[in-house]
């Protein structure tokens, strides 16, 4: 990529979150993703370029020094800071904002700095191989993965059901979403796969902002307002098909729909529990507490009981939810810290420099949060490591796995074109085909030291809104289900099973 001469036509909008707008390239296997500010601040830029561009650093910096260390290198892609001309930054702007959901038009995208982060498009991996077929990317946030389990903790409920569940009903209840998810992040980083599956089914039936699907880098199924074929099944169906047509659903050219979404769902929980590349660890992760179920769960209780087994140890989501454990005191542990720090740096405001408080994120950094005494001591060393900790463990909460999917039969066929004999046997099995896959970890940006008093009212307000009220709201909250699935069958998921 030539930055002095950049055109916005060869870019094109490709999905933001509440803090940067990603723009991907027409031809080549990268995306731009642009810091946001508030719309109000549109005229003048709430911070200098240097300031923009410490802050783009600082992301990079944060993930390749800290998360990767803790996440594991192989699921982490930092990229670069890039400087575009504003030109360029100015007309990609005004090129994206019609295909800007309403929902995020609240932030305009920064045009005044010039910065932006430049990362590999992981919906289009380069594959070492190059096949016909375009690659399928599902991208999970998975959010929260464990019940907190700290002595802090003052309120019962919040050690019996997982804060997704709850704050499920602070999102209907805030008008956020319509509908409720039956998604809980506590089944898919069960490690049991009948779970997990489970877990899937749900983020397909309300995928929220919680999963999404691509084609050859296309976003072909996700739950963007106002594009409501984004969110049709029979059409995911549709793309679905050609990937998962084999053996003598293929001969015979058919196969139900629930026998396509029962393969895909299984081929994806395969490439959640390897280890990111198909090395296939089987160590499993047993540590800490939390491996219970969340009681809020609509998987069927009896099975929960003897189906915990935690996630083989290298897998993505294994390494997700140990850095995500890093939060052992919980918000209502965190706070009294968070507040010794705050008082001291308003008694020594230099002091935010040396504490490392907004950076740099180097491996000083990682190493004032590794070293972190086990006990409070009462100091303000201990205090600063817990705050990095759980920094460092509200990113790897909110962050997003890519899993991106090539059927590796392609590979095997001859110069003409038709199937190898491996082919000719996964014909004749009734197993789902073998698939190339990649597994990677984004948006992994540290979340400011000024956040906590934030996330400690919205932890109030959450499980208030499901004391009050939560626990019984109309069925009619739940999501209106696609009919794939009949009510029995919600029930019982095991009726949509394969042996594996
Ligand atoms: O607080 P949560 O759990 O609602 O998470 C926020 C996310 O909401 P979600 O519940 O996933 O819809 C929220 O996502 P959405 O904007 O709702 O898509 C952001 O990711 C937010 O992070 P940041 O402030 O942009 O750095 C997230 O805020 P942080 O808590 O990570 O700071
Ligand atoms: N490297 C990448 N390759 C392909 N797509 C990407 C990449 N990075 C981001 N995206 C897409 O852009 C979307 C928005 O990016 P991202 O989640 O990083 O934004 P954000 O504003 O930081 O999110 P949040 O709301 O969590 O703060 C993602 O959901 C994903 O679909």
């Amino acid at each position: 990529m030539e930055v002095d001469k950049m055109d916005e036509n060869e870019w094109r909008y490709h999905g933001e979150g509440n803090k940067s707008l990603v723009v991907s390239h027409v031809q080549l296997s990268i995306v731009l993703r642009l810091l946001k500010y508030p719309a109000e601040d549109s005229e003048n830029p709430p911070q200098t370029v240097e300031q923009a561009f410490r802050q783009v650093q600082n992301i990079v910096d944060f993930s390749s020094n800290v998360m990767s260390c803790l996440l594991g290198e192989k699921f982490v892609h930092s990229g670069e800071v890039v400087k575009l001309p504003l030109e360029f930054v100015r007309q990609l702007s005004i090129k994206v904002q019609h295909q800007r959901p309403a929902s995020r038009r609240d932030k305009v995208m920064d045009i005044y700095s010039g910065c932006a982060l430049c990362l590999p498009n992981l919906t289009s991996p380069t594959l070492h191989q190059p096949t016909h077929t375009p690659t399928l990317c599902i991208e999970i946030k998975p959010k929260c993965g464990f019940l907190p389990y700290s002595k802090h903790v003052s309120q019962d409920i919040k050690t019996k059901v997982c804060r997704f569940c709850m704050h499920q009903h602070y999102k209907v209840a805030m008008g956020m979403w319509k509908r409720r998810s039956r998604y809980c992040p506590i089944d898919l980083f069960s490690g049991n796969r009948q779970r997990m599956h489970f877990a899937i089914r749900q983020l397909i039936e309300e995928p929220q902002n919680n999963l999404k699907i691509f084609k050859g880098g296309q976003c072909i199924f996700s739950s963007l307002e106002g594009i409501d074929d984004l969110m049709d099944l029979n059409s995911l169906l549709h793309h679905l098909r050609p990937y998962f047509q084999y053996g003598n659903n293929r001969i015979n050219s058919h196969m139900t729909s629930k026998a396509l979404l029962n393969d895909f769902i299984q081929v994806l929980v395969n490439a959640l529990l390897s280890a990111g590349s198909g090395d296939g660890g089987v160590v499993m992760d047993r540590r800490g507490e939390g491996w219970s179920s969340c009681e809020a769960s609509m998987f069927n209780k009896e099975r929960t009981r003897h189906g915990s087994q935690g996630s083989p140890s290298n897998s993505v989501l294994s390494r997700l939810r140990q850095t995500q454990m890093l939060d052992t005191l919980d918000i209502e542990g965190l706070y009294p810290l968070y507040r010794r720090v705050e008082q001291h740096l308003q008694d020594f405001p230099k002091e935010r420099t040396r504490l490392q408080m907004d950076g740099p994120y180097n491996e000083a950094f990682l190493e004032k949060l590794q070293k972190c005494p086990s006990d409070d001591d009462g100091s303000l060393e201990y205090a600063v490591s817990k705050v990095h900790q759980y920094r460092v463990a509200m990113t790897a909460k909110d962050s997003q796995i890519m899993v991106a999917l090539v059927p590796s039969c392609e590979e095997e066929e001859d110069d003409e074109g038709l199937p190898s004999q491996r082919q000719l046997r996964d014909f004749v099995s009734s197993r789902p085909p073998a698939f190339s896959y990649s597994v990677s970890i984004l948006d992994l940006d540290p979340k400011p030291f000024d956040n906590i008093p934030r996330q400690l009212h919205l932890d109030h307000n959450i499980v208030s809104c499901y004391l009050r009220s939560g626990c019984a709201l109309p069925k009619g909250a739940l999501p209106s289900h696609s009919g794939l699935f009949s009510a029995a069958e919600r029930e019982d998921c095991t009726l949509l099973f394969h042996p594996v």
